[in-house]
């Protein structure tokens, strides 16, 4: 099979690497400041040093376009500030897609009431494109170390769900096939959020009975979300839901988890995210999914709290006296 992975993150990379066992692999980075240095070394020192490229792994720069001309499938591993202008540019594109992005799109326009999940800029800008998400428990760092790994594939079609199993399942991956679209972009995109919330807890010693309050409460606001969008309650007790938000929450490779770390240890947001040289799509999350509940009439308390955080309206005492001060109501629920 031929793919092109169309951005070279860590993601991107580690599953470039994985599927450059087995397949012919193009990796299109931004810019040939990036590319060059990649082919010339065969890792990706930037985002994901150690990780050496198999041979059927070459990286391209430059004109997408020519990345994936002739390409089975294509892989779109941008964070979701960038998946539509990918969308845009794959308008027309015959053969399979799918993202990897977990989150909304950020709001650039204040007239915005909320950013938009994948699915739903699909649906705006290449509604004729045959497109899925490839999401789940997942950490670029232990996929490229060939660690066990389970990923669930997305989509209304069950080709794109066949062809990510053909591209991706192998002896340390499994791929398990979902066509709940909503409810696993729903998954990715909370449990960043929540991640920050554990982050924030665990950072300020709250305790291991907190930590498990806040995943378990944490999983009953994302599958209320996640109904109110017209997910399947059973999605959130699979890969996307229960599975990435253990993983993201208490995994301290996770970047959204490292934010709410630094935010207790008294830095700001900007010198949170700053510090990452990565993306934390978490903190785009957060207002959209509060602003999204609160139009659907969905209580998120633990999303309120990462918000009023984030806002800078609410400190870490507050936000926990809030979550505690909250009447008592049925569990689960
Ligand atoms: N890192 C992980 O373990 C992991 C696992 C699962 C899912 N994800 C998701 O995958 C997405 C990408 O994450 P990542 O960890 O690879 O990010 P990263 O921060 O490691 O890298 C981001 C990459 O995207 C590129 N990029 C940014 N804007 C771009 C644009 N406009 N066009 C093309 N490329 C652009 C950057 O140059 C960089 O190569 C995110 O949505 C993340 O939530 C990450
Ligand atoms: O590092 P994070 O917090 O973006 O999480 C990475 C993956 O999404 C975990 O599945």
């Amino acid at each position: 099979m031929k793919i092109c992975v169309l951005g070279a993150g860590a993601w991107g990379t580690a599953l470039a690497v994985n599927a450059g066992a087995r397949h012919d692999v193009t990796l299109w980075a931004r810019d040939a400041a990036q590319a060059t240095p990649m082919n010339a070394a065969r890792v990706n020192a930037r985002y994901l040093p150690g990780a050496i490229f198999p041979e059927r792994l070459s990286v391209q720069a430059g004109d997408a376009a020519q990345a994936y001309a002739g390409a089975n499938l294509v892989i779109i591993a941008t964070p979701m500030a960038a998946l539509r202008g990918q969308l845009h540019l794959l308008r027309g594109f015959k053969a399979p897609v799918a993202w990897l992005s977990k989150g909304v799109e950020p709001v650039v326009d204040e007239s915005q009431p909320f950013g938009l999940l994948a699915h739903e800029i699909r649906a705006e800008v290449a509604p004729d494109l045959m497109a899925g998400v490839l999401s789940g428990p997942s950490f670029a760092q232990e996929v490229a170390q060939g660690r066990p790994t389970a990923l669930v594939a997305a989509s209304a079609h069950a080709q794109v769900r066949d062809l990510l199993v053909e591209a991706f399942h192998g002896p340390a991956l499994r791929v398990y096939g979902n066509d709940d679209i909503v409810g696993v972009e729903v998954g990715g995109a909370v449990k960043n959020v929540l991640a920050i919330a554990t982050g924030l807890c665990d950072g300020l010693a709250l305790g291991l009975n907190a930590r498990a309050a806040l995943i378990t409460r944490g999983l009953a606001e994302m599958t209320r979300f996640g109904l109110a969008l017209g997910a399947r309650a059973d999605t959130f007790m699979g890969l996307s839901g229960l599975g990435d938000l253990v993983l993201t929450a208490t995994g301290d490779l996770s970047r959204n988890r490292k934010v709410g770390l630094l935010l207790a240890q008294g830095r700001t947001l900007a010198q949170a995210v700053d510090s990452l040289g990565h993306v934390a799509e978490g903190v785009y999350c957060a207002r959209t999914v509060v602003q999204r509940a609160r139009l659907l009439g969905i209580e998120m308390p633990i999303a309120e709290g990462v918000v009023a955080l984030l806002d800078g309206k609410s400190s870490p005492a507050q936000a926990l006296a809030n979550l505690m001060g909250r009447e008592p109501s049925a569990d689960p629920g």
